[in-house]
């Protein structure tokens, strides 16, 4: 539908085939899940206004920040490391690295600070940040976004400051969506789609 403006900004949600990228897509509930395939890919959008996360590619071009999903419980860290070393390849040293240690709820998961270790992370030169989830039952998707959200309002430092009234789990969303240069009146919108 129509090409995408200029001033889209993207969050590029990434991790190993059955990691549960398209689990916390749908989770999230902030609008629909656009599915198509590309070049043998299936690339899911997830829009609202002109935020889009984008799940199922390969190259960290032109993304605010990358979320990154790791199967904690299937233990293919070799295989996320390289992956995630090869995603951030190339000149992205402002993005932020989310990793969500997500699966948390199968009981052979590894904790977040194994995954931190097994990823090898304290290496990488952009910012980061592991949160434990489990895309599942929705828990800490919100929390991993606020992450993003501070470290987002920090590097535009021009944006509004934030209200104390933000801290709510639809202002967090607002938060993320304002720092990534969304009109004032966003906020209250996703608010009600958020919660
Ligand atoms: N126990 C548990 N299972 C999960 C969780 N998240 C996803 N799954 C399951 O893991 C499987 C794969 O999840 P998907 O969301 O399809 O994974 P994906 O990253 O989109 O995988 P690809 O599209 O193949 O790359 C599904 O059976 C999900 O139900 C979780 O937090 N806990
Ligand atoms: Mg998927």
């Amino acid at each position: 539908m129509g090409g995408k403006p200029s001033h889209d900004r993207r969050l590029v949600v990434a991790g190993l085939e059955g990691a549960g990228k398209t689990t916390m897509l749908f989770k999230l509930k902030l609008g629909t899940v656009e599915t198509r395939a590309s070049g043998g890919t299936v690339i899911e959008t997830l829009r609202y206004k002109n935020v889009t996360l984008v799940s199922g590619i390969k190259k960290a071009k032109n993304t605010v920040a990358v979320i990154y999903v790791v199967d904690a419980a299937a233990r293919r860290f070799e295989a996320a490391r390289h992956e995630l070393q090869e995603l951030l390849s190339g000149e992205e040293r402002d993005v932020a690295v989310l990793v969500y240690a997500n699966k948390q709820d199968a009981a052979d998961a590894a904790s977040p600070e194994e995954v931190t270790e097994f990823l090898d992370l304290v290496r990488l030169r952009q910012r980061w940040h592991v949160q434990a989830s489990s895309a599942l039952a929705g828990d800490g998707l919100y929390e991993g976004l606020d992450w993003i959200s501070s470290v987002l309002q920090h590097s535009h430092p021009r944006r509004p400051p934030v209200h104390e009234d933000d801290f709510s789990v639809g202002g967090l969303l607002g938060v993320v969506f304002r720092a990534a240069g969304l009109p004032d009146n966003t906020l209250s919108l996703v608010s009600k789609l958020a919660l």
